[in-house]
């Protein structure tokens, strides 16, 4: 039998973990943590996690401003409102949500916000001290995963860790936190990865990230394994009201007989990314006091 690793009732417990020591703060006379969201232009998905992003600033008690701008915003003007951000006081940690429409650079806006403001973890810096002893804020879904491992007792010390995707939003700073953290034995593949089969059946621990739904078929996957999926994609289905529902990287009602645990798509990482970011933020304003 595979346990489900329940992402949702972790991030809640999470979350009110993190409501109980903000409303000790609010008790002492502090002001509650303050984040701002960006978002550019109408991806209806995007509008779905900052939605979901701006329910949890709710239920821990922190206050959020939301900045929305047309898709045709420039990146000179972006990149104003970030600096504003930078400079804003009453703002303890704030996040531009991805992906920015194709005349804005990614890396430019990124690397443009101060890092003790960078609560999804993205700039170069806080990229850099994952592997410090002190880390300062850590890249927002790799962090959910490692608690998502920590929670359910899930061995790691020399275990083989297979992770498929190797973006800099997921795979590639999980890499290093399963290395280091973990110590587990990493292997990163991408796109370019030949035989991708012979090395996730290699897997102790297989996380996929790349957004490609039912990649992972259970010819893939060893008996016993742990699966973490990141994926997310709207697939068509004329069946569900809004037209389309989610799916993972793994082909899940396959895998799952064969897997020790396994995470569900929804309700496994994508609320610890949320929770993640709350634990940021928290961390980012405290830092500030
Ligand atoms: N649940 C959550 O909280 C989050 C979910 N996601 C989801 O995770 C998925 C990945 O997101 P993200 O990392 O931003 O995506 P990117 O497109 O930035 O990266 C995808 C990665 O997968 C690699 N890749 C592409 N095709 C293959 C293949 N056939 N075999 C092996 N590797 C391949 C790419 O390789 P190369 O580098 O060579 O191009 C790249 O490293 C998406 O579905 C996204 O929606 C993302 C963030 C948070
Ligand atoms: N600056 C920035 N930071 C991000 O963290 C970021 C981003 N840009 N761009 C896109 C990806 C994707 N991402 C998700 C967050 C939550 C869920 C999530 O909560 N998913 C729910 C379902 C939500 C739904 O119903 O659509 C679940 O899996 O249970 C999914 C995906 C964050 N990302």
């Amino acid at each position: 039998m595979s346990t489900i690793i329940d992402g949702k009732q972790i991030s809640t417990d999470i979350k009110e973990e993190i409501r109980l020591q903000v409303e000790a703060m609010k008790n002492e006379g502090k002001r509650a943590p303050h984040i701002a969201i960006i978002i550019v232009g109408d991806d209806g998905a995007s509008h779905t996690y900052v939605g979901g992003k701006i329910k949890a600033c709710k239920a821990v008690g922190f206050d959020y401003t939301l900045m929305q701008f047309a898709s045709t915003i420039s990146e000179e003007k972006l990149l104003k409102h970030v600096d504003q951000l930078n400079g804003d006081e009453d703002i303890d940690g704030f996040i531009v949500q991805l992906p920015l429409p194709e005349h804005i650079s990614v890396e430019k806006v990124t690397e443009s916000i101060s890092p003790d403001k960078d609560v999804d973890g993205f700039t170069n810096q806080n990229f850099g001290s994952i592997t410090s002893k002190n880390p300062l804020l850590m890249p927002a879904t790799p962090f959910g995963i490692m608690e998502l491992i920590k929670r359910y007792e899930i061995e790691t010390e020399g275990k083989n860790c297979v992770i498929v995707g190797a973006s800099r939003l997921v795979g590639a700073p999980l890499a290093l936190m399963m290395s280091n953290d973990a110590r587990a034995t990493v292997t990163l593949c991408h796109k370019y990865t030949e035989d991708l089969a012979s090395h996730t059946r290699n897997a102790d621990i297989l996380v996929v990230a790349v957004g490609k739904p039912e990649l992972v078929t259970k010819d893939m996957v060893k008996e016993g394994a742990v699966v973490i999926d990141v994926g997310t994609t709207r697939v068509k289905d004329e069946s569900k009201k809004s037209g389309f529902r989610l799916s993972g990287d793994v082909a899940y009602d396959e895998v799952a007989p064969k897997a020790s645990f396994i995470t569900p798509v929804p309700g496994g990482v994508g609320p610890m990314t949320i929770a993640s970011l709350m634990i940021n933020t928290l961390q980012a304003a405290k830092q500030k006091y």
